[in-house]
């Protein structure tokens, strides 16, 4: 199969390479490629055909009450357990709004949006979110421990202390992100790429239905990267449902077997070789990015 050279952020050089190599996949496979542009219908197919969807969204509008111009219109899609998506698409094109819509930070602006059956942001014990870093207060007075801690509070009555059971389960998360010895630390104390190690070990924590990372790969070493596939792989072994947002084409060409291409609207969305097309990645990112 063909591989991809990994590209660590997004830059003309990296999307070229890409298309050269979606250019040289066969035209079988592309024949296969099924988007539907204009009536933004997805169909989702895999064999969780027959499940309920974990996500589902029907012409939604999102976007953002002090802004007149709605980021993205008319989405239609649903995601299933056990799918790990990678969405992608330039700056701006409505990752984040997506996915904090998906959460209830904000509200929608029109159509339909359910998680698990219910509606948006009425599930937060079975929904994980990890924003962009940029969004996280660091200086926060807490150490690694509570943080992660903080994943089972969702589980706990209000005053609930946690048990030996949620110590146990935090203990184990922290191992499987590598990150024991820092567990007293404060949080504000670590690495940028410590600090992405720590909130996906609150996830873990949480043991979520769904996972919601927000470029989880930005400025992290080898290492972490490595240590953050890995528990996503095991993640989806428990039908966890997982989208990360993110501009590492190249990781997501090779880790990814779900993509979601946006710009304001769903550009394309199945298996990955399949929708990383030359076509769809000039559409979502366009020939100027990719010719200059
Ligand atoms: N709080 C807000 N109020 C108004 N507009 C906003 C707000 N947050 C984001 N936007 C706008 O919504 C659009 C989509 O932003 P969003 O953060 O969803 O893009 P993104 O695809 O995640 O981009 P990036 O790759 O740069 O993180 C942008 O035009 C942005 O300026």
């Amino acid at each position: 199969m063909i591989s991809v050279q990994r590209a660590k952020i997004i830059t003309t050089k990296s999307i070229s390479r890409l298309i050269r190599i979606a250019s040289r996949c066969s035209e079988s496979l592309r024949r296969n490629v099924h988007v539907q542009r204009k009536s933004i219908t997805i169909q989702h197919m895999n064999n969780d055909l027959q499940s309920t969807p974990m996500i589902h969204l029907k012409n939604a509008c999102l976007g953002y009450r002090n802004d007149r111009e709605l980021v993205l219109k008319n989405i239609t899609i649903d995601f299933f357990p056990g799918d790990e998506v990678a969405v992608i698409g330039p700056n701006g094109a409505g990752k984040s709004t997506l996915f904090k819509t998906i959460v209830g930070l904000i509200p929608l602006m029109q159509g339909e949006v359910t998680v698990h059956g219910g509606r948006g942001g009425n599930h937060k014990d079975c929904v994980s979110y990890i924003p962009q870093k940029e969004a996280i207060d660091w200086n926060y007075p807490i150490t690694v421990r509570e943080v992660v801690m903080m994943g089972r509070f969702g589980k706990l009555s209000f005053y609930q202390k946690p048990g030996k059971k949620d110590i146990e389960i935090v203990n184990s998360a922290i191992q499987r992100m590598g990150v024991a010895d820092l567990a007293d630390r404060k949080i504000r104390d670590c690495s940028g790429g410590q600090q992405q190690r720590v909130f996906l070990a609150r996830s873990l924590a949480q043991h979520p239905h769904i996972l919601l990372m927000d470029e989880p790969f930005s400025a992290v070493d080898v290492a972490t990267e490595q240590v953050i596939l890995e528990n996503l792989r095991q993640l989806r072994e428990f039908k966890v449902t997982t989208l990360v947002a993110t501009h590492d084409l190249g990781l997501v060409y090779e880790n990814f077997e779900r993509t979601l291409i946006l710009n304001h609207r769903i550009v394309a969305y199945g298996l990955t070789k399949e929708v990383m097309t030359p076509e769809n990645l000039q559409e979502a990112f366009g020939k100027k990015a990719v010719y200059v």
